[in-house]
This record gives structure tokens, C-alpha cells and sequence, in this order.
């Protein structure tokens, strides 16, 4: 397939870098103008707060919070807020990014944004992140707004903290404004089956590409990587459609069982268990690294970012990489990939089915409505399914890997919308 060697950027590992590497040729596969190759490449504001919170022993420790707003050419500005010690500016200048190609493959009216907060939720209690998400919001207020930038979960975020992002809001601006935020419980305004979307679209994908390699459902065995929302929901629903779930991890390890794991049970014993698969007997323990290159169909990287890299792409045996996490898969382990014959259905296409059900959230919220599942469930499927049907189709005229493609289409249509706008 075509491929057009990177930009020259030294370190490709940083996140940044690595989208701006896969950027950089699609733009040159699109003949993209300077002027709007460097719109593109610029995030247009990064927030940078400093959160001093009360810890629940009386002291105080100052936090790090992020947002970034990367593009608004195709609306406000859409993307998850992140709780972890490895947040940095880098990081959410390269998830903002992805959120605008994410909106834009989809073809929702949305532009990117991502944000986050250096911190450890899992050594925080409650009380903690509760004063952390509301002291982040309010310093957020002239960011976030319904119509500007609307924020929704990620990783180590979920319902609990965009229920209290909702109400730090609304309590500044006096009333209830329940579309600022997406991801919320569904008394707030949430939307029936926004929890599990990442993953149902997750599947979505990994169905549509194994038709296109001729992979049986039914005959293929799976290696899921990361086991929280994205993961868990992906390996649950791909083996209610008879796919078999080799193996499971999260931080704590890989846990292996050639028959299968009984998923329904993995995620009970996990929501007993503070929330880990440490000491699950439904598998054998092997180390977490070993799950990425197990002689399986298709992986799954559904935890962080560049978990696939240069060093050991050339030992990943699956046929089909689907991406549930952002930027899982290293620009530089891109060639040997694609070199080797594997399809990879890229982030910012595989994991876009949560973005696509925050949109019918904020629909909804605006309608003053509320849909039934069934109905979200139907409109995002077919929002998934037709947005890889572009993506391949797109492959096979540019001659490009699936990851290219999704790029191109993302960046043509942004590209577009910024002319007609009549750019800034
Ligand atoms: N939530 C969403 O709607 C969306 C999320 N994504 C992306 O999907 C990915 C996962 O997000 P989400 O599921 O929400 O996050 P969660 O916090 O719910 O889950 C993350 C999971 O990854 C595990 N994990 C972390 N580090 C490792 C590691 N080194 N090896 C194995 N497992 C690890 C965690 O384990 P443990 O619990 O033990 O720490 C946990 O099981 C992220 O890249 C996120 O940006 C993309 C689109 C939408
Ligand atoms: O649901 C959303 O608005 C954004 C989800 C997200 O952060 C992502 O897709 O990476």
C-alpha cells in the first residue's frame, strides 16, 4: 500500500508528535495548503490551571488541569476529561486532535477538545475528586458551555464526576444547564446506552473489518487490553456475539484461558473487587505485556496510549488491531504493521462510538427529550458501520492503510469547512 514515509520529527513518541506524523501524511496525500495544513497543526486554546484542594487530613495539595481546545471549524468543541499521574500537555494537545478527526470521520457537528487532571484517583477517596472536579469546573466555566466546549468521560472518569462537573456549572450560571456535559447518570440527562458505547462501536468495527477479511465471529478468538469501561463493554458484547475472549488485563496483569473467559463473570468479579481482576480464577495470570502478542484474530488495545510500539509490532500475531483506546499504536510501529499485513481499525474510526452517543446526550438534552435505547443503540450502529464503510472505501482509492484513510477523510472535510467559512 502506499505509504508516505513521516514527517521528520525526532521523537516519535510523543503523543503529539505521533498524531502530527500520520497528520502530516495525509495532508500530503490530500495536497493540503500551507495555510490550513498550519491551522490544523495549532491548537486554537490551552487552558492550564493550578487546583489547590483541601485533602481530607486538613492538608493541601495543589493539582494540574488541562484543557485544550484544538479545533472549533466543525462546531463546539467535544472530548472527555482524564484523571491520571500521566496527563501532561502533550498528551491532551494530541487527545484534543484526535477528537477533531474522531467528529469529523463520524460526521457529527462537533470539534475537538480533550482535558485532564495530573492526579491519582485511585488513591483519592470521594470527598477528594469531588472537590477536585468542582474546583477544575469552576476554573473551566468560561471554557466549557453548551454551545463552546462540552466535556463528557474519560479514562478514570465516568457518571459521578460529569454529575458534579453538571452541577458546578449550572450553580455558576444560576441555572440548570444540563447539555454542558455528556456521559452523566441518566436522572441528570444522561442518555441510554452512552455508558457502554465506546465499546459497542468497538464491536461494531471489529465485525465490519472481519467481514472484510473473511474473519467467523463465531471461529475468532480476541485479546482485549484494558478491562474499564471501553474494554470490559467491547469483550462483553463481542463475546454475546460468539466471539471468544482468550484474554483480559488491566493494571494489575493479563489473565488467559484458551476456552475462553466467561466475560459477564470477569466484570462481576471485578465490580466486587475494587474495581480489579487481581485474583480472578477464571484465567491463568500471565504478564500484561504477553497479552499484545498472543496468537490470536484480533487485539484490542482498549487502555492507553502507545502500548504497540517499533519494539514489539514485528511479534504481534493478530490478523485485525482494533483500536478502543486513543493512540494505542506508536507512528513509528506503523510500517512494520502494515508491512506485515495486519488491518488496523484506527482510534479515531473504532472508538468513536462514544463521542457519536455524547452527541444524541446533548441532542436530547436540547430537545428536552429522551430516546429509548433501542433508538441509540440503532442510529449510532449505522453512524459506525457507514463511517468504516468510508474509511475502507477511502483506503482502496488513496491506496493507504485504514489509519490513513480515516485521517483523510477527517482532515478533507475539516479542510473544506474551514474554506467555506472563509477561514478566520
Ligand atoms: N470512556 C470513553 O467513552 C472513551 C474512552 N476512550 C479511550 O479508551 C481508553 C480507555 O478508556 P476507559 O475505558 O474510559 O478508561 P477506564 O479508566 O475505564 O479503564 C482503563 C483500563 O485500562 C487499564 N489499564 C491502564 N493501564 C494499563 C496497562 N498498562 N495495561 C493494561 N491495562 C491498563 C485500567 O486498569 P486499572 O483499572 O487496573 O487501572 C483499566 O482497566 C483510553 O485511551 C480512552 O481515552 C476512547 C473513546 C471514548
Ligand atoms: O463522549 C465524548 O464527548 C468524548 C469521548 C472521548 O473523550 C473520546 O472519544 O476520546
Amino acid at each position: 500500500m502506499g505509504y508516505i514515509e513521516p514527517a521528520p520529527i525526532k521523537d516519535l513518541e510523543n503523543p503529539f508528535e505521533s498524531m502530527m506524523s500520520r497528520f502530516h501524511i495525509a495532508a500530503q496525500h490530500l495536497g493540503l495548503d500551507d495555510e490550513v495544513y498550519n491551522v490544523l497543526k495549532s491548537p486554537a486554546r490551552q487552558v492550564i490551571v493550578s487546583l489547590p484542594i483541601t485533602m481530607d487530613d486538613g492538608s493541601i495539595q495543589v493539582f494540574e488541569g488541562y484543557r485544550v481546545i484544538h479545533s472549533t471549524i466543525l462546531g463546539p468543541s467535544k472530548g472527555g476529561v482524564r484523571y491520571d499521574m500521566g496527563v501532561n500537555i502533550d498528551e491532551v494537545k494530541a487527545l484534543a486532535a484526535w477528537m477533531t478527526w474522531k467528529c469529523a470521520v463520524v460526521d457529527i457537528p462537533y470539534g475537538g477538545a480533550k482535558g485532564g487532571i495530573k492526579c491519582n484517583p485511585r488513591a483519592m477517596s470521594a470527598g477528594e475528586i469531588e472537590r477536585l472536579t468542582r474546583s477544575y469546573t469552576e476554573s473551566m466555566v468560561d471554557v466549557f458551555g453548551p454551545d463552546r466546549d462540552i466535556p463528557a468521560p474519560d479514562m478514570g472518569t465516568g457518571p459521578r464526576e460529569m454529575a458534579w462537573m453538571m452541577d458546578a456549572y449550572s450553580r455558576s450560571k444560576g441555572m440548570t444547564v444540563n447539555a454542558v456535559v455528556t456521559g452523566k447518570p441518566i436522572v441528570l440527562g444522561g442518555s441510554l446506552g452512552r455508558t457502554e458505547a465506546t465499546g459497542r462501536g468497538v464491536m461494531v468495527s471489529a465485525l465490519a473489518a472481519m467481514e472484510k477479511l473473511k474473519i467467523n465471529p463465531y471461529k475468532a478468538t480476541f485479546a482485549v487490553q484494558g478491562f474499564g469501561n471501553v474494554g470490559s463493554f467491547a469483550a462483553l458484547l463481542l463475546a454475546e456475539r460468539g466471539g471468544t475472549i482468550v484474554s483480559v488485563s488491566d493494571i494489575s496483569g493479563a489473565y488467559y484461558n484458551e476456552k475462553g473467559i466467561n466475560i459477564q463473570e470477569a466484570i462481576e468479579f471485578r465490580n466486587l473487587n475494587n474495581g480489579t481482576l487481581e485474583g480472578f480464577l477464571g484465567a491463568e495470570k500471565i504478564d500484561g505485556n504477553d497479552l499484545l502478542t498472543l496468537e490470536v484474530d484480533v487485539l484490542i488495545p482498549a487502555a492507553k496510549e502507545d502500548v504497540i510500539t517499533a519494539e514489539n509490532a514485528n511479534n504481534i500475531k493478530a490478523r485485525l488491531i482494533v483500536e478502543g483506546a486513543n493512540g494505542p499504536t506508536s507512528s513509528k510501529a506503523d510500517k512494520i504493521i502494515n508491512d506485515k499485513g495486519i488491518m488496523v481499525a484506527p482510534d479515531i474510526l473504532a472508538n468513536a462510538g462514544g463521542v457519536t452517543v455524547s452527541y444524541f446526550e446533548w441532542v436530547q438534552n436540547r430537545l428536552g427529550y429522551k430516546w429509548t435505547a433501542e433508538r441509540v443503540n440503532r442510529r449510532s450502529d449505522r453512524i459506525m458501520k457507514d463511517a468504516f464503510d468510508v474509511v475502507y472505501k477511502t483506503s482502496l482509492q488513496y491506496d493507504v492503510p485504514m489509519r490513513i484513510a480515516a485521517y483523510i477523510v477527517a482532515i478533507d472535510k475539516v479542510a473544506k469547512t474551514y474554506k467555506f467559512r472563509g477561514g478566520y
